[in-house]
């Protein structure tokens, strides 16, 4: 399998007036393409620092984060924030959905922001949003859609550039049980149908234990690495 993100040696720092917050420390991963990968670990190891340096979002204090061969470290602020949108996804607990916007809308948004011609835009936003079973919503704002409604709509969003990344931070913390199911369920098909690679933050171990690969931290390090 080809590896499509590597951190060799990534630590983040906080200065917090006279201490220093050791987010990660020294971390070394390798995610293969294809992987459907669970960041577990008790509040405050590090897990959504780790997703955020892999991201882009936060830039490493050191070490280096390579996504494909690209040592996205190197990447100013601009060039990251275009190779995001052509190559990453992201699915957040709390949805971060537009509400003044349509589902439609909201799925279109990453479209424009890529440039995407507009003819093809509503095709590509459509079809995102029958893959997800969310066709007939279209229409609706995320206030007028339940909270699995509106999960599905950023599963949607995030799959609609076709990126081979997505990054989840909490994606079923907002919803209840039968309806984290579902959207796991969404999440694994996309992985195996689409071999899109998934990093998720969990706290829920139900979730962790479907997923092929299971990356414990604790205190800014990995300590436990297993795959199903
Ligand atoms: N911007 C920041 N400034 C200072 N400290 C930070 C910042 N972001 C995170 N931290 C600290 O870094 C450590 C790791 O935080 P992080 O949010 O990555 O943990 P987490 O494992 O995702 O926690 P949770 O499960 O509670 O979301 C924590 O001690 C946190 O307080």
């Amino acid at each position: 399998m080809e590896e499509i993100i590597k951190l060799k040696k990534v630590s983040q720092h906080y200065k917090m007036g006279d201490s220093v917050v050791y987010a990660l420390s020294e971390v070394d991963l390798d995610i293969y393409s294809g992987e459907l990968t669970a960041l577990v670990g008790p509040s405050g190891s590090g897990k959504s620092t780790l997703l955020n340096v892999v991201g882009g979002l936060t830039k490493p204090t050191m070490g280096d984060v390579f996504i494909y061969d690209t040592n996205v470290k190197d990447y100013s602020e601009n060039q990251m924030c275009l190779f995001r949108r052509e190559h990453i996804g992201f699915i957040f607990q709390s949805f971060n959905l537009n509400p003044t916007l349509t589902a439609l809308e909201n799925v279109t948004m990453p479209l424009i922001f890529a440039r995407v011609d507009s003819k093809d835009r509503e095709k590509m936003a459509n079809d995102a949003l029958d893959l997800v079973g969310l066709s007939d919503r279209k229409d609706h704002k995320p206030g007028e859609l339940s909270g699995g409604q509106q999960q599905r709509v950023s599963v949607a969003r995030a799959i609609v550039n076709k990126p081979k990344i997505i990054l989840c931070d909490e994606p079923t913390g907002n919803l209840d049980t039968k309806t984290g199911k579902e959207i796991l369920e969404l999440i694994k098909e996309m992985n195996r149908v689409n071999q899109i690679t998934f990093i998720i933050v969990t706290h829920d171990i139900n979730v962790a234990n479907q997923c092929q690969r299971k990356i414990s931290l604790q205190d800014g390090k990995i300590f436990n690495d297993e795959r199903n």
